[in-house]
């Protein structure tokens, strides 16, 4: 078994892949807290032949992971930023800045895609461009629903959006203050990933691929018009990319990765954006 591990700001999230078969067996997620450790939730150690590791965490979460993982397991691989990786230059001024999950994102949309939009809506939501041939642009970093929401403190903070609301639902006026909260804060996040995505496309001109992962991907993705593919895996895509181990990603295959959605023309892309800006 391979246990890929995807430690985040807020969430530790992992899957338990089978190594001979590709299957996913099972997967879950904890709390991001002082060290990851097996327990209840956490799959037995002693099945696994080699971890994958992709970890945003403060240096002493991942130092204590590892150390505990390489007592119990043979293979133990963590993933780093690099200026250059898999075909992707890093766009960075100091690739190794940026982060590790920002840059298994944008390797396993271009292996997916070849060049993409790369969108993780997580505890912070990040924007990231890979041209098609390889140039990664950079990106942006805006904070995620619940930290949007946490900074206000109207006393809201407990109610969040409800995964399952429409869209439609969530960009009206808000009639009391829960609801004029998540509404503002989902029409942010949403029109900040549409206004990127059209304004890059458009200065690059070229029509990307959009792909979304992340907590608040699905409920955010119902927001966004372009065509878009939601891919929880893309985290742990980036991390089969670089240290693949089955037959199958050796082939370039990554667990879970959708059918690569086929953006509309650049023309139109363009007559959004002047449309949205009355020109
Ligand atoms: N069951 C859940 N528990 C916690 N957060 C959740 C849950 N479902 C959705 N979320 C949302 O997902 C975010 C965490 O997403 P995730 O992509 O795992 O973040 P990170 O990678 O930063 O840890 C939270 O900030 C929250 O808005
Ligand atoms: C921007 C992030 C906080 C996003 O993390 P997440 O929301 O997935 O927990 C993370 O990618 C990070 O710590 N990046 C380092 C700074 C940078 O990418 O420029
Ligand atoms: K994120």
């Amino acid at each position: 078994m391979i246990l890929d591990l995807d430690i985040g700001n807020t969430l530790s999230k992992w899957r338990l892949k089978d190594a001979n078969s590709s299957e996913i067996r099972s997967r879950g997620a904890v709390w991001t807290r002082e060290e990851w450790r097996p327990g209840s939730d956490i799959p037995d150690l002693d099945v696994v032949e080699a971890v994958r590791i992709s970890s945003v965490a403060r240096k002493t979460v991942l130092q204590e992971t590892v150390s505990l993982l390489r007592r119990k397991v043979g293979a133990v691989h963590v993933a780093h930023s690099a200026p250059e990786a898999l075909g992707v230059i890093n766009g960075y001024k100091e690739p190794e800045r940026l982060g590790v999950d920002r840059w298994m994102g944008a390797l396993a949309g271009y292996q997916l895609a070849g060049g993409c939009c790369a969108v993780d809506c997580g505890s912070a939501i990040t924007i990231d461009f890979v041209l098609p041939g390889g140039r990664h642009l950079g990106g942006y970093i805006l904070p995620g629903l619940r930290l949007m929401k946490e900074s206000l403190k109207l006393g809201t903070r407990n109610v969040a959006i409800d995964p399952d609301s429409e869209a439609e639902e969530l960009l009206a006026p808000g009639r009391r203050t829960v609801e004029a909260v998540n509404h503002g804060i989902y029409m942010a996040a949403v029109s900040a990933i549409n206004r990127v995505y059209a304004e890059v496309c458009d200065t690059e001109g070229v029509a990307l691929p959009l792909l979304m992962t992340g907590g608040d991907a699905r409920v955010v993705s119902r927001g966004i018009q372009v065509p878009h593919a939601v891919w929880p895996d893309m985290v742990y895509g980036g991390l089969e990319a670089c240290f693949p181990l089955t037959a199958a990603e050796r082939a370039g295959r990554m667990s879970g990765a959708p059918y690569v959605p086929v953006p509309v023309s650049l023309e139109k892309i363009r007559a959004g954006l002047a449309f949205s800006m009355l020109l």
